[in-house]
């Protein structure tokens, strides 16, 4: 891409940097003419679209390859590499319809099953077994592994069936005999046991709740923020406003080892490959479907081995060969169909491109012969950025517009033109996705050693478990866009599978704005911060409540404390102060404030002003008056982050030294003489201490230490934001260690957080949180047991 960049003439690249929306097809044409003429262009083309350069293509011998790895490592007992062999080797094998008798996807996915029945993890097993059978219904090994894990799993009806399958289809009588000997053992089981595992689920399902919202949203316009959402009525907090599917959606690259390709929940053993191409992984068939389109059905009745059973185990086979999924709704397009022929370019461009390409391909199934030509742009009604981009992303836009659309013409069955109209349609597509584009998110709790949990619960002791964020994936929500940003959002958005769901966390007055953080947040930056950012990333100077008027999170977040030891007073570098005082010129305070306020203590005279102009400096308090000489604070404070940033590093490596806590502690008492109370960094100093006792089992230090920093969290944020929530996940987890009985009020108030931002879906966006609520269940016991003990 970069050659193609590097060619385009100077005069042309600077018409482009300047151009506005109107001058789009006139751009987009001299740069289609431009490549037309430039050969390195269609090499470009031919490498990314041209099946023939295709690498992500079906392969047997690969596929051969990587099976005969997974057999040696499966003889070595290497089960957990053998299972990935054999998974990469499916992802390469191709599906051969002309020989369903020695199919190698189904010997590929039986070999896993062997892997997986050895592993211990039987549902995984049983669904692979389904998947062989479902490609090769006569397939004897199959059948016979089917009913072995049936019956490790206490479906004991089932495995009879399965292994009476296998015995009709075993042609040796070898192999019969042994299918008998397997069927009188699991006869004799089945007369000893009661217990029976009806499995509901044989694919992992979507989760999808039936929670819908009630409340009336309206459009309306907003001076200098456009469209935004409004309720018609009062909203109390925690209530669902709004629940949407995609328009598009793209998981993001670093995910594709880790996370289903089309619901984005985290993938299982038995992950399932593209039929068609070697890049996405799935997590069952019903989501490989409704990505790539319907897969190859075997019609029993056509099936001549099922045909010759008698009537019940005929009707049996048959139910599990035949998908129970196979009469779900697909959409129109699947939104990996168009990408899916082992051409490079869904690998190789950039996510978002590749989400323009989604949404382009809707677009175009969508439309009628005679408007391909027409308004994309209209019909998306997304609003866009074009005019405030950098030159350079216009640019870049302008290439990937032109580079997609051929790539596309290559692999869409719908056929268009490629010129000046179309082009400046894609480049206004990508810049629509560039404002509308919501990250999907989702949490996992990291323990102390660094090991990640999504779904499952940790072992270990659990002396402290952080709450991460991984992102996952990028999609476009046409209503969910229709939501501005606030630094002090009222609403919270949070994904189940692909789904967006919004929850109001704060009580929303009739006709007041909806509004949810596209990132940065009160509390977690500064002012000048969040502004740059939101330039940076969303082409917006942001116009929230945040932004405009004064609040104490903005003042002290990177505040220096006061010369005076007993002064509460903040100091200000002149850039905070400079965007402090802009708002404060626009909004200035009045008397409201009580004077005990936090934000009265920090800064008094901000609140003398009354309205007139402010005179205070940088450097000077804002309460006393004080000067402090910021150039040599910041030599202080600069060689005490040193220092904990190898505490930080210790903590990574888990080679904690007595030298390096004592070195911390230090640098603490330097941060917290240097900085306001309530900055920032002494939170996360308080944080890594709290981190690094807990690694050195010292435990109750631990808990002090993340309690100091709750408390300068709680300063900066709302009480019961979220933030606060993870935290004490943080502190509870620790409190839990140490039998302390207060991990049962963290734990409440972390419960009571976590139902206002995601209402019934808590437990299942953070099955951490059912584990915390056990532990209160211990203390609540206790503390029964202690009452009814007599006196
Ligand atoms: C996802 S869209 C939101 C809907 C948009 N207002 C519309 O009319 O379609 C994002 C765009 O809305 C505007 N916007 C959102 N939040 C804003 C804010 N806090 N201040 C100013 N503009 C905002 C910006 O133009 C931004 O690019």
């Amino acid at each position: 891409m970069e050659t193609l960049k590097e060619a385009i003439p100077e005069g042309l690249k600077e018409a482009i940097g300047n151009s506005s929306v109107d001058d789009l097809h006139s751009t987009c044409s001299s740069l289609h003419r431009f490549f037309l003429h430039f050969d390195p262009f269609h090499h470009v083309i031919a490498e990314l679209a041209n099946p023939k350069y295709a690498l992500c293509g079906k392969s047997e011998d690969a596929a051969l390859k990587s099976k005969q790895l997974g057999n040696h490592c499966f003889f070595n007992a290497d089960y957990a590499k053998a299972l990935d062999s054999y998974t990469q080797a499916l992802r390469k094998a191709p599906l051969d319809t002309n020989d369903m008798q020695s199919n190698l996807v189904a010997t590929l996915y039986i070999n896993r099953a062997t892997v997986l029945h050895k592993m211990g993890l039987l549902v995984e097993c049983l669904r692979d077994c389904s998947r062989a059978l479902q490609i090769c219904p006569s397939y004897a090994k199959a059948w016979y592994r089917r009913g072995k894990v049936n019956a490790a799993l206490g479906n004991y009806k089932d495995a009879i069936c399965d292994l009476n399958v296998a015995k009709s289809m075993e042609s040796s009588v070898g192999g019969k005999r042994q299918i008998e000997a397997e069927l009188k053992i699991i006869l004799g089981q089945c007369k000893t046991t009661s217990t029976v595992v009806q499995l509901q689920h044989m694919d992992n399902s979507l989760n999808t709740a039936g929670e819908m919202p009630q409340i009336k949203l309206q459009c309306v316009s907003i001076p200098d923020k456009g469209r935004s959402t409004v309720s018609s009525c009062a909203i109390s907090p925690g209530s669902l406003v709004h629940v949407e599917e995609p328009y598009a959606l793209i998981l993001l690259k670093q995910c594709r080892e880790t996370h289903c390709h089309y619901c984005l929940n985290e993938l299982p053993a038995d992950r399932v490959p593209c039929i068609s191409c070697s890049i996405p992984l799935y997590c069952s068939r019903r989501c490989q479907i409704r990505a790539g389109g319907r897969m190859l059905r075997i019609y029993p009745e056509n099936n001549g081995l099922i045909r010759n059973l008698t009537n019940d185990l005929g009707e049996y086979a048959a139910e599990v060969i035949q998908y129970n999924d196979s009469e779900q709704e697909i959409e129109d397009i699947t939104e990996h169909t168009h990408e899916c022929q082992g051409v490079h370019w869904p690998a190789v461009l950039p996510s978002e491109i590749v989400l323009a390409g989604r949404i382009l391909a809707r677009l175009l199934l969508n439309s009628t012969s005679d408007d391909t030509s027409t308004n994309f742009v209209e019909r998306l009604d997304l609003s866009h950025c074009y005019k405030y981009m950098p030159s350079e992303s216009k640019l870049d836009s302008h290439i990937y517009a032109i580079v997609l659309l051929y790539c596309l013409q290559h692999s869409c069955r719908t056929k268009f033109s490629i010129d000046g109209v179309s082009i400046s349609q894609v480049v206004i597509i990508i810049s629509q996705i560039k404002v509308n584009c919501m990250t999907i998110v989702r949490l996992k709790s990291i323990d102390v050693h660094g090991q990640g949990h999504f779904g499952e619960f940790p072992f270990q002791s659990l002396s402290t478990s952080n709450v991460e964020q991984v992102r996952v994936g990028k999609a476009i929500y046409k209503a969910g866009s229709l939501f501005n940003h606030s630094c002090q959002p009222n609403v919270h958005a949070y994904f189940l599978a692909r789904t967006l769901y919004l929850r109001t966390t704060k009580v929303v007055a009739a006709g007041c704005e909806l509004e949810l953080s596209y990132g940065p947040q009160v509390g977690l930056w500064d002012c000048k911060d969040r502004l740059n950012f939101l330039k940076d990333e969303y082409v917006f100077h942001c116009q929230c409540t945040g932004c405009s008027e004064v609040n104490l999170s903005d003042i002290v977040l990177n505040a220096f404390h006061c010369v005076n030891p007993n002064c509460s007073g903040a100091v200000l570098e002149s850039r905070v102060l400079d965007c402090e005082k802009q708002k404060n010129k626009h909004f200035p305070v009045p008397d409201i404030v009580d004077k005990k306020d936090d934000i009265f203590e920090a800064c008094l005279p901000l609140f003398k002003q009354n309205g007139a102009p402010i005179h205070i400096q940088p450097g000077y308090c804002l309460k006393c008056g004080s000067y402090r000489d910021l150039e040599s604070s910041h030599v202080t404070v600069d060689k005490a982050l040193i220092c904990m940033q190898m505490l930080q590093d210790a903590i990574l490596s888990k080679e904690i030294s007595n030298i390096a806590i004592s070195d911390a502690l230090k640098s603490l008492h330097l941060l917290r003489s240097n900085l306001h109370a309530y900055n920032r960094l002494i939170a996360e100093a308080e944080d890594n201490l709290a981190q690094a006792f807990c690694l050195v089992g010292e435990l109750q230090l631990s808990m002090d230490h993340c309690k100091a920093s709750i408390q300068i969290l709680e300063k900066l944020y709302d009480h019961d934001d979220i933030v606060i929530a993870y935290e004490l996940v943080k502190l509870s987890s620790i409190q839990l260690s140490l039998d302390d009985g207060t991990a049962a009020n963290s734990i409440s108030r972390i419960g009571d957080i976590f139902s206002r931002y995601y209402g019934p879906h808590a437990d299942l966006v953070f099955p951490y949180l059912q584990y915390l609520k056990r532990g209160i269940e211990k203390f609540s016991v206790e503390a029964l047991q202690s009452n009814s003990s007599p006196t």
